[in-house]
């Protein structure tokens, strides 16, 4: 029996990583101060699994800012702008990429499978030439085999899971005919890596995907070339994670492996089909990678024993293992120091979910471990006794939904009459999607008063001279839909966690969400209720100050339960539904206190889809559900609106039209419009603001620029039904260029208007 983990968060215990990243673009810091950073946080990752007693090292999962950007730099997939004739360092040409510069556009971003995980998506082009380049994984095992661990097991992302999500960049080109170059390269690199190790670990989450057979047949191709040229010495982990594999089990079956790691946490039905796979390891994911309870060790330790008699599996042929990798959850619990003690006691995070693993290995091999278990079985039994996870109305409350709960008073048509002449807005309205710069200031005010520095009516001051500000600005530019701008949120979904009962937030729980940007989700222990008004404040001083509408600004109940940890007593429908109603009673007083246009955020319902396509209908009928739940308690002249990014919508164009926002904004301008062609197809109903420029990126948008977009989406949206924001919030950016491109979209929006009144 091993033990193993699939990877490590890289960010650092205080995100010194995320730290040393900036402070290096920034210039203030060195290329090899940035590079000690790196690898102080190398060794302690290493240091941690030696402590653990795990008998495979993880190598190769650390990364600068995301590792399928790193397999595009292994594999030389640099797409030509970044292949600058100047001396860019590697490193630069590596940032540049994710980041863009003022000559370059970035590479697009997207989410990583189902989770809150950004990857930089891989650029093919026809005739593309790839050329190793292993500098960083053998970095990685040079300085880990130095630092006296052996038993190392480097982690690669697989060739078909790296084509998978990578994207073709010239029309009509298939970028699966590139599938042999690619393989050629990762054939140099398994041979260069070989004498480091025994097992190599190769990700191919793809199949847990439906696939076409076309790439399930290039599966066998690749893998049976593999092996036919890896040394004789080595072995293959292949692993699988976020979903079982059962719809590609033929295929897996098929494969020259040696190995083979299932998710049984998401998973759960492979359990029995386990003897199948006989003939290989089996590396059992059975600590969850992908949320933050403690294990239930006993069970866990009951059902393992069950597997290996039933399913007569040879002990010497198994690895235990976290169902994914561990980048998903914070790193160490013990930094929270205010939590209280008995939520802490339920609470697992990365290092106590290794230590978890540790414990099981001991017992398995016979270790008297029983006052650890016993330990872990009282805090497992005082979560399922706790009356802290109960409110005793909510049952009585959610059995009150009825479906004329789910439904606007009107339809889209009406409504919009009655909301037309309350709002009188021109054509092409103008508005940003709510948040401004979250600049230094901002932040310190925030810190002062979590620190006690600032007083309650100090810092409630300070955040209206916040609001003043960017209500001046917006008046100045011209916007005809204002925001308050976000000035008191730390984050779109931490903040409201942090005010609704059930919920409870970290002081530490630092999350990778994509490059040096991280999140701290909040955790769902119980049922929600909201205790008071959240946002009233704020949006009604904001709406003091001017005349144009101010938008409530709201997060969704799928975008709250998909960004946060969540219960796993009950099922996500549920919990979603106590956020509805928890939304719906800020909805219902904003209108109260005269709030003409509400948004209610939702960009992580795309996300939330179910990674296998059979279980779509049944989570957007209920996601769906609640998202209207939410928000159709308002009479039918409050306009409201629904936002969304990062999303593909052609699959789901008709859940989002079920969805009856009166307005919609959307991420468009990356793909230059392309996305809209399907709200055309469609014939969406209400109306849309097709995102204009990438917030994502520095860069100012020119007045022509945004014309020509806005001219694009007319060809498909009727002028009537068209609006004009960037794509998503403006709390990443900086002020000089928010002024700048705002400014240009405004004078864009009003040479339209001329050419189309
Ligand atoms: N939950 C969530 N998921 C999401 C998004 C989102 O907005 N929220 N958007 C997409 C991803 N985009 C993202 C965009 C920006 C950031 C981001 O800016 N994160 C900040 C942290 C935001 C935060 O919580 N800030 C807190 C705490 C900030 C902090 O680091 N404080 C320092 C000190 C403060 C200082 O002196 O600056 C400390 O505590 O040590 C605050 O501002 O109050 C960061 O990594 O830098 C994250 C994700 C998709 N997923
Ligand atoms: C990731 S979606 C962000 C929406 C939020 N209202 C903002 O503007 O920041
Ligand atoms: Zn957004």
């Amino acid at each position: 029996m091993y033990t193993h983990v699939l990877g490590l968060p890289r960010i650092g215990a205080q995100r010194e990583l995320k730290k040393a990243i900036e402070a290096y673009w920034k210039g203030n810091i060195s290329l090899e101060q940035l590079e000690q950073t790196g690898k102080n946080i190398r060794q302690q990752n290493l240091y941690l699994q030696k402590e653990m007693n795990f008998d495979f090292i993880t190598v190769g999962d650390f990364s600068y800012y995301d590792q399928v950007l790193d397999m595009s730099m292994t594999l030389g997939a640099i797409p030509k702008r970044f292949q600058t004739s100047s001396t860019k360092s590697e490193m630069d040409t590596y940032f540049a990429m994710a980041r863009g510069t003022q000559n370059a556009k970035a590479m697009e971003m997207t989410k990583w499978f189902d989770t809150n995980y950004h990857y930089i998506v891989p650029e093919f082009y026809k005739g593309q030439q790839f050329s190793l380049n292993s500098n960083k994984i053998i970095v990685e095992l040079k300085e880990a085999k130095n630092s006296g661990f052996a038993n190392l097991k480097p982690i690669l992302i697989g060739p078909l899971t790296y084509l998978y999500l990578g994207k073709s960049q010239d029309k009509n080109f298939d970028k699966w005919s590139l599938i042999d170059p690619i393989i050629d390269i990762y054939i140099e690199l398994l041979i260069k890596i070989s004498p480091y190790c025994e097992w190599i670990q190769i990700d191919e989450p793809i199949l847990v995907l439906n696939l076409p057979s076309k790439i399930k047949e290039l599966f066998i191709k690749a893998y049976k070339k593999i092996k036919k040229h890896l040394p004789s010495n080595n072995k293959i982990l292949l692993a699988t994670y976020f979903e079982d594999i059962l719809d590609n089990k033929d295929t897996v079956l098929s494969l020259p492996i040696d190995g083979l790691h299932l998710d049984l946490i998401r998973g759960k039905k492979q359990l029995n089909y386990l003897h199948e796979f006989k003939n290989t390891f089996l590396s059992l994911g059975i600590i969850n990678g992908r949320n933050i309870w403690k294990a239930n060790l006993n069970k866990i330790l009951d059902d393992i024993k069950n597997i290996l008699s039933s399913k007569s599996l040879d002990i010497e042929r198994i690895m235990l293992s976290t169902s994914c990798s561990l980048l998903h959850v914070p790193i160490d619990l013990e930094y929270e120091k205010k939590l209280s003690l008995e939520l802490k006691s339920w609470m697992s995070f990365a290092k106590q979910k290794c230590e978890e693993l540790k414990i099981l290995k001991q017992a398995l091999e016979g270790k008297d471990v029983s006052k650890i278990l016993e330990e872990n079985q009282k805090t497992i039994d005082s979560r399922q006794k706790s009356t802290l996870r109960t409110i005793t109305n909510i049952q009585d409350k959610l059995s009150q939904i009825n479906t004329k709960m789910f439904q606007r008073q009107s339809s889209y048509k009406e409504r919009n009459k009655k909301q037309r002449s309350i709002l009188n807005l021109p054509l092409f309205p103008t508005t940003t999607i709510g948040s401004f710069p979250q600049t230094p200031e901002i932040r310190k005010t925030r810190l002062l008063y979590k620190k006690g520095e600032l007083n309650e009516q100090e810092y409630k001051q300070k955040i209206k001279k916040f609001i003043d500000e960017v209500i001046q600005r917006q008046e100045e530019l011209g916007l005809d839909v204002f925001v308050h701008g976000e000035p008191e949120r730390n984050d779109m979904v931490e903040y409201f966690g942090q005010q609704l009962k059930g919920y409870c937030s970290t002081e530490n729980g630092w999350v990778q969400s994509y490059g040096t940007r991280c999140v701290k989700p909040p955790i769902i222990y119980g049922d929600i209720e909201r205790p008071s008004p959240m946002t009233i404040e704020w949006i009604t001083y904001a709406q003091s100050k001017t005349t144009k509408p101010v938008k409530g600004m709201l997060t969704g109940p799928i975008t709250m339960l998909c960004w946060s940890f969540v219960r796993d007593d009950q099922p996500r429908k549920d919990t979603a539904f106590q956020l509805a109603l928890a939304i719906r009673e800020e909805v219902k007083d904003l209108e109260k206190a005269n709030i003409k246009v509400i948004q209610i955020d939702e960009p992580a319902l795309r996300e939330g889809l179910p990674l296998k396509q059979n279980k779509w209908s049944e989570y957007l009928s209920w996601a769906i559900n609640a998202f209207k739940l939410a928000t159709s308690g308002v009479k039918d002249e409050t306009q409201i609106h629904t936002h969304m990014c990062y999303s593909d919508f052609e699959d789901i164009i008709e859940w989002i039209a079920k969805m009856d926002a009166d307005v919609i904004s959307i991420e468009a301008s990356r793909s230059k419009m392309e996305l809209l062609e399907v709200f055309k197809e469609f014939n969406y109903p209400n109306e849309i603001g097709p995102g204009i420029y990438d917030i994502h990126s520095p860069r100012v948008p020119s007045i022509e620029e945004i014309k020509e977009l806005l001219e694009l989406a007319l060809k498909v949206i009727p002028k009537e039904k068209l609006w004009v924001n960037p794509d998503c919030g403006l709390k990443t950016r900086e002020w000089p260029e928010t002024l700048a491109s705002l400014k240009n979209m405004v004078s864009a929006a009003k040479m339209l208007r001329e050419k189309y009144k």
